[in-house]
């Protein structure tokens, strides 16, 4: 890139000579001009003891939850040793015991997507996206957020389910964990993209968001978040839910599921396949379907057909938005969000993943297929696979536990040692991502012919060395969803639609707190109040819903105009932060150029997005021990980790990291590309 690029300031230029390591050409002559004294920005607040002591990013980023308030362990947290007993995964045959650990193979069980579519096919895909979308203020909502509508042909379907599961053989439930961050986060890399996201983020700048902003009325400021107590009522309903819960008489643990993956590496199918073996699908749509989709020439995508119902995805063979289906293993109520593998759709995929607590990471094994997905992406080119990105989106947004489903070995005989190199070259990559060894399963899977999805694999070729999880089983290994609900309320916005009565119904999953109908609930930015008139759940009425679940909310007494795909409900006493700057510990991923104070980047936080500078470079910090090692470097460099300050162009709902995980990630984007992602550590509001 040029460095007369216009976010590059006189002053940067002359910061970046400085730099041993970059060789600038000269700077442009300066112009003379009146020296004006900058007004100077109010200082954040002060910083936490161990935020501020900058400790170790990669660590940071990827340990495990802090202990609950009642002393157990988190999602993700390592078991007591009691528990990890019973929740041993199965025997499963992975790398040669000569390749691995001695130590983990011995007391520690492991855990155990034809042709890749045209960029043009995708680009018209979009076209017709874009003419197909409702006007401009629900274009934001239709762009980001997860499909509801897809959801709820499936419930009908759930009892049907339920009673196949009552005959089913018994499958082990938990999820094997244990410490051991492996790795630092450098080397990382992403591959580049157009820049669709910026595009969907000018949307819905001229969105509903916008309008609601500007009628935004100033913040009040909230009571310490150590002062919410839920009303008494609210109290008693969680804990008989829990309890329920807890004692497997009532609904099953919840489970956000992301489905992630470079373009066709066969996540729709893997899916759609698993509906179907779970009974969710009758014999009857699937003939139907498959009929369809032979009729249009695409046969071989019958199955991702059963998720990929909008018409231009299922013309162009590639997922575009995030479709939502819920199915029930014997453990688990999965919420499932299968997430487009296309470089252009990543802001999508980033939405999916905000609201998962767990990723399956499908991965094609056929020749050259994994090669084509992982490849980084060439210097300043638009290639390189998705897997990577994906990957390290996920972590960054919080997913702490992850299955790699290797798809397509029917392609190559079902080698074993596919299945392995694969392994071999991905785990170390995943771990520099921060994901923990104990966090990972891996596992083969064929879509198309459901061998290795809830039933073990009937294909005698794979039978022959896979004797190790299906796919269920890996589902009900995964820690369910960790309920907030001794917090305030925070439901981020995912998509909104006007209910019939001349009520708005928002959807989204709750991150914090609980809602019956009657509550209270403020929505912010736009700062109006509302009252919850009904909740669905799964498509279901329900008189409760509790953080962990993802519900669609009918509030009364709003205006439409006022929330939109990235607002915030919240508890009118404990209001989200509106944050005009914030500081965010993070990796530099795969830069074209140096980061320079002034860069333009996409925010992406939960389910919003907003333009934005990095209006600060304040600290470079050493990526392995997560010290400080200079303050106010002068650019930031591909692998790097940094302290940088963020200034949106327009307040946004953010959370320090350490209050709500899931407001408090940060994915930095600019022209197509993740640029940086990490965590929240400080934060600034306008009354600041
Ligand atoms: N042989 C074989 N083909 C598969 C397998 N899984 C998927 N496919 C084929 O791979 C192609 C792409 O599958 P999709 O399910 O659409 O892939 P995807 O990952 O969902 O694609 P996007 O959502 O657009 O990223 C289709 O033609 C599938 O039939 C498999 O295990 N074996």
């Amino acid at each position: 890139m040029a460095r007369n690029n216009k976010y590059w300031d006189e002053d940067d230029l002359d910061d970046w000579e400085d730099e041993d390591d970059y060789e600038p050409a000269p700077p442009p002559p300066k112009k003379p001009a009146p020296a004006k004294p900058k007004p100077k920005a109010p200082k954040l607040p002060a910083a936490p003891a161990a935020a501020a002591g900058a400790s170790a990013l990669a660590r940071a980023l990827v340990d495990p939850p802090p202990n609950r308030p009642n002393g157990r362990q988190q999602s993700g947290a390592k078991p007591p040793s009691s528990q990890a007993a019973q929740i041993k995964q199965q025997q499963h045959v992975l790398v040669p015991e000569s390749a691995q650990n001695p130590t983990a193979a011995g007391s520690v069980q492991r855990f155990a997507f034809d042709k890749p579519s045209p960029d043009d096919a995708v680009l018209a895909a979009q076209r017709t996206t874009a003419a197909s979308s409702p006007a401009a203020g629900t274009a934001a909502a239709a762009a980001s957020g997860p499909s509801r509508a897809a959801a709820k042909q499936h419930h009908s379907l759930q009892q049907q389910q339920q009673q196949q599961q009552a005959q089913a053989p018994q499958m082990q439930s938990g999820a094997e964990a244990a410490a051991g961050l492996a790795g630092g986060m450098q080397d990382l890399t992403v591959s580049t993209q157009p820049a669709q996201d910026d595009v969907a983020a000018a949307a819905q700048l001229q969105g509903v968001q916008a309008a609601a902003l500007a009628g935004a009325a100033p913040p009040k400021a909230r009571r310490p978040l150590s002062e919410y107590r839920p009303d008494a009522d609210l109290a008693a309903a969680c804990k008989a839910a829990a309890a329920a819960e807890e004692a497997g008489g009532g609904a099953k643990p919840r489970l956000h599921l992301v489905v992630l993956g470079h373009v066709d590496a066969g996540k729709s199918t893997l899916m759609g396949r698993m509906l179907y073996e779970l009974g969710l699908i009758s014999d009857k749509a699937v003939h139907k379907t498959q009929r369809d989709a032979a009729a249009s020439g695409k046969g071989s995508f019958a199955w991702a057909w059963m998720l990929d119902e909008r018409p231009e995805e299922r013309a162009r063979g590639v997922t575009v938005d995030v479709a939502t289906t819920h199915f029930q293993t014997l453990a688990r109520n999965v919420t499932l969000l299968d997430a487009p593998g296309h470089r252009d759709f990543v802001p999508n995929m980033i939405a999916g993943a905000a609201q998962a607590d767990a990723a399956l990471l499908i991965v094609d094994g056929s020749p050259g297929g994994f090669e084509a997905g992982f490849e980084p992406a060439a210097p300043g080119s638009l290639g390189g696979g998705q897997t990577r990105e994906h990957a390290q989106l996920a972590r960054s947004l919080g997913v702490e536990q992850v299955a790699v489903v290797v798809t397509k070995l029917d392609t190559c005989d079902f080698d074993q040692q596919r299945f392995h190199s694969i392994r071999a070259q991905l785990e170390p990559f995943l771990k520099t991502c921060g994901f923990r060894e104990a966090a990972m399963q891996w596992l083969p899977a064929v879509g198309p012919s459901g061998d290795n999805l809830v039933k073990p694999p009937a294909d005698p070729r794979l039978a022959a060395w896979w004797t190790g999880a299906t796919l269920a089983h890996a589902i009900d290994s995964f820690q369910p969803t960790h309920r907030l609900t001794d917090k305030p309320l925070r439901l981020p916005v995912s998509d909104v639609s006007r209910s019939g009565k001349g009520g708005v119904t928002v959807g989204g999953k709750l991150e914090g707190g609980a809602l019956r109908p009657g509550s209270r609930v403020l929505v912010m930015p736009s700062a109006q109040q509302a009252t919850v008139k009904a909740l669905e759940v799964d498509g279901k009425a329900v008189s409760l819903t509790r953080a962990g679940d993802s519900a669609d909310v009918t509030l009364a007494g709003i205006d439409a105009t006022a929330v939109g795909s990235g607002s915030v409900l919240c508890h009118p006493d404990f209001p989200v932060q509106l944050v005009t700057r914030f500081e965010a510990q993070v990796v530099v991923l795969d830069v074209a150029v140096p980061i320079l104070k002034g860069h333009q980047v996409t925010i992406h936080a939960h389910t919003a997005r907003e333009s934005g500078r990095i209006s600060g470079l304040v600290s470079l910090l050493n990526a392995k021990t997560g010290e400080v090692q200079r303050s106010k470097p002068r650019c930031l460099f591909k692998g790097q980790a940094a302290v940088v300050e963020v200034t949106p162009s327009r307040p946004m709902c953010l959370e320090a990291n350490t209050d709500y995980t899931a407001l408090g990630r940060v994915a930095l984007r600019d022209c197509g590309r993740t640029i940086a992602v990490g965590k929240i550590t400080r934060l600034a509001t306008a009354d600041q």
